[in-house]
């Protein structure tokens, strides 16, 4: 699958993208700015931490060359937005008329109704959706994490992603396992990390594992064990040279 210029397949090495985390106008351009000077694939803006109501920010996005995710992370999955289905619905569907924004990140286990409408509205307008799940207390099994995979991929997204704590380094490598095992089984490109200090490792090995994105910061991380870009763009071309 390509998005923009950006391919996402599991053969080569994985993107990175940078969220922009930020709160104002002014705090959103110095952010933008600052990933515009990284050496990165793709952008991804968490509209969760904004105040304002997104239309200047969506308006500069479209100077964007890179793909851009578009996300609002609810408290439930670990961000800034109490969950409400009317608001939810009317950001998303700002974001995409505004033709700003590529890819929109839409959780799996928030409400049916608007996740169809807004899966069918992204459609319509070319937008690409990333079906997500975050827990950020703890890790399935590989039974239940498979499941869950499924269960993202059954719900029609172009892309799954599963971002989850690990609670021992056991866990991070369970969940490289359901990386690799559920590529068997789905057909859209899948997004996998272990959060945390002790997750740093998934981060890292997207070409082995085959998650084809995966987040750096640059100077605000949006979530824990985020690699600086600079390191991860780094270990993930040394580690292609052996791949
Ligand atoms: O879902 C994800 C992944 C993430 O939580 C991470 O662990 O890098 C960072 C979020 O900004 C993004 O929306």
């Amino acid at each position: 699958m390509k998005i923009k210029n950006v391919s996402f397949d599991t053969k080569s090495r994985p993107n990175v993208c940078v969220a922009i985390v930020a709160t104002t106008e002014a705090m959103f351009n110095q952010r933008w700015q600052e990933t515009r000077r990284a050496d990165i694939d793709v952008i991804e803006w968490r509209a969760d931490y904004y105040t304002g109501d997104g239309a200047t920010p969506l308006s500069w996005l479209k100077a964007e060359s890179r793909p851009v995710i578009y996300t609002i992370r609810t408290k439930e999955e670990g961000g800034e937005w109490p969950y409400q289905k009317d608001q939810y619905m009317a950001r998303y569907k700002q974001a995409i008329d505004s033709g700003a924004v590529d890819v929109i990140d839409l959780e799996w286990a928030r409400d049916g109704e608007a996740k169809t409408i807004l899966k069918s509205y992204a459609k319509e307008h070319g937008v690409k959706v990333i079906t997500s799940y975050h827990d950020f207390n703890a890790t399935p099994d590989f039974k239940a994490g498979m499941k869950l995979l499924q269960a993202l991929s059954e719900d029609g997204g172009d892309i799954v992603k599963l971002a989850v704590m690990p609670e021992s380094k056991q866990d991070v490598l369970t969940l490289l396992s359901l990386t690799l095992e559920v590529k068997k089984v789905i057909s859209q490109p899948v997004i996998t990390m272990s959060m945390g200090q002790e997750g740093v490792i998934s981060r890292l090995l997207g070409e082995w594992s085959g998650s084809v994105l995966t987040f750096g910061s640059v100077s605000q991380a949006s979530a824990p064990g985020q690699v600086t870009v600079t390191d991860l763009t780094h270990t993930l071309k040394d580690l292609h040279r052996y791949f």
